[in-house]
């Protein structure tokens, strides 16, 4: 096996909490045939077995629409899933015990806050960077906000591919882009919209177009 191609363009990062009790799998495949390149599960209150049976669901439905799946934290129900990848914070594994247990064809995105964390990151274990958050966000209300500057001055020093998070909608994607992310993750921007699908492709045409 070698390791999954991944275009951060489009990151849905999504949970139960998020969905308003819809079905995050379903909100998922609908934002995958929307535009959505890569699916973040991430579910910080369900048990574990619920977890696995949610990441199990929408590997099933990501997986013929050529999307990747990702579990934030987890690193235990990734693998067993059977995820392509898992998303590490600061304060969850540290990169060299994950990539240890996971190898080499595993994607491993970690978060990035601050200077400070990109320097006590081992950058070079990880397969791109989550920078954030760009702006207030009401999905994370702890996560400091950098702002676009802040970002586009860390930017530079991250040897790997960057997706901006935080606070980003169709309002705001474009000038995420142009400070220098390959790509934007979003949880409300889809979650909450009454179309995801809609929301999805409204998104992906404003990143096709800022990349032109
Ligand atoms: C793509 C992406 N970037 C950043 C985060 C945040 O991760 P973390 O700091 O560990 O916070 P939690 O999401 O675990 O609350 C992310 N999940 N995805
Ligand atoms: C997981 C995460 N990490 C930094 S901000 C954030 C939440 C992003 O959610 P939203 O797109 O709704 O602001
Ligand atoms: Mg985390």
């Amino acid at each position: 096996m070698s390791k999954p191609v991944v275009d951060l363009s489009l990151y849905l990062v999504i949970g139960p909490a998020d969905c308003g009790g819809r079905n995050p799998a379903e909100i998922a495949a609908a934002a995958a045939s929307g535009g959505a390149t890569l699916v973040q599960l991430r579910d910080k209150q369900s048990a574990t077995r619920d977890i696995l049976a949610l990441a199990r669901e929408m590997k099933a439905r990501l997986d013929p629409l050529g999307v990747p799946l990702i579990v934030n934290d987890r690193i235990d129900v990734a693998l067993a899933a059977g995820a392509q990848g898992v998303h590490l914070g600061q304060d969850d594994m540290p990169l060299e015990d994950a990539r240890r247990l996971a190898g080499p064809d595993f994607v491993i995105g970690v978060s990035i806050g601050s200077e400070a964390e990109r320097d006590a990151t081992p950058l070079e274990l990880a397969d791109h960077a989550g920078v954030g958050a760009c702006f207030p966000s009401a999905t994370k209300a702890d996560a400091d906000a950098l702002g676009v500057d802040g970002l586009r001055q860390l930017r530079p020093s991250l040897p790997m591919p960057v997706v901006g998070i935080g606070g980003i909608s169709a309002e705001n994607a474009a000038d995420v882009l142009s400070a220098g992310a390959d790509g934007v993750a979003v949880v409300s921007a889809i979650c909450k919209a009454k179309d995801p699908a809609a929301a999805a492709r409204e998104l992906s045409k404003i990143i096709d177009k800022s990349r032109f």
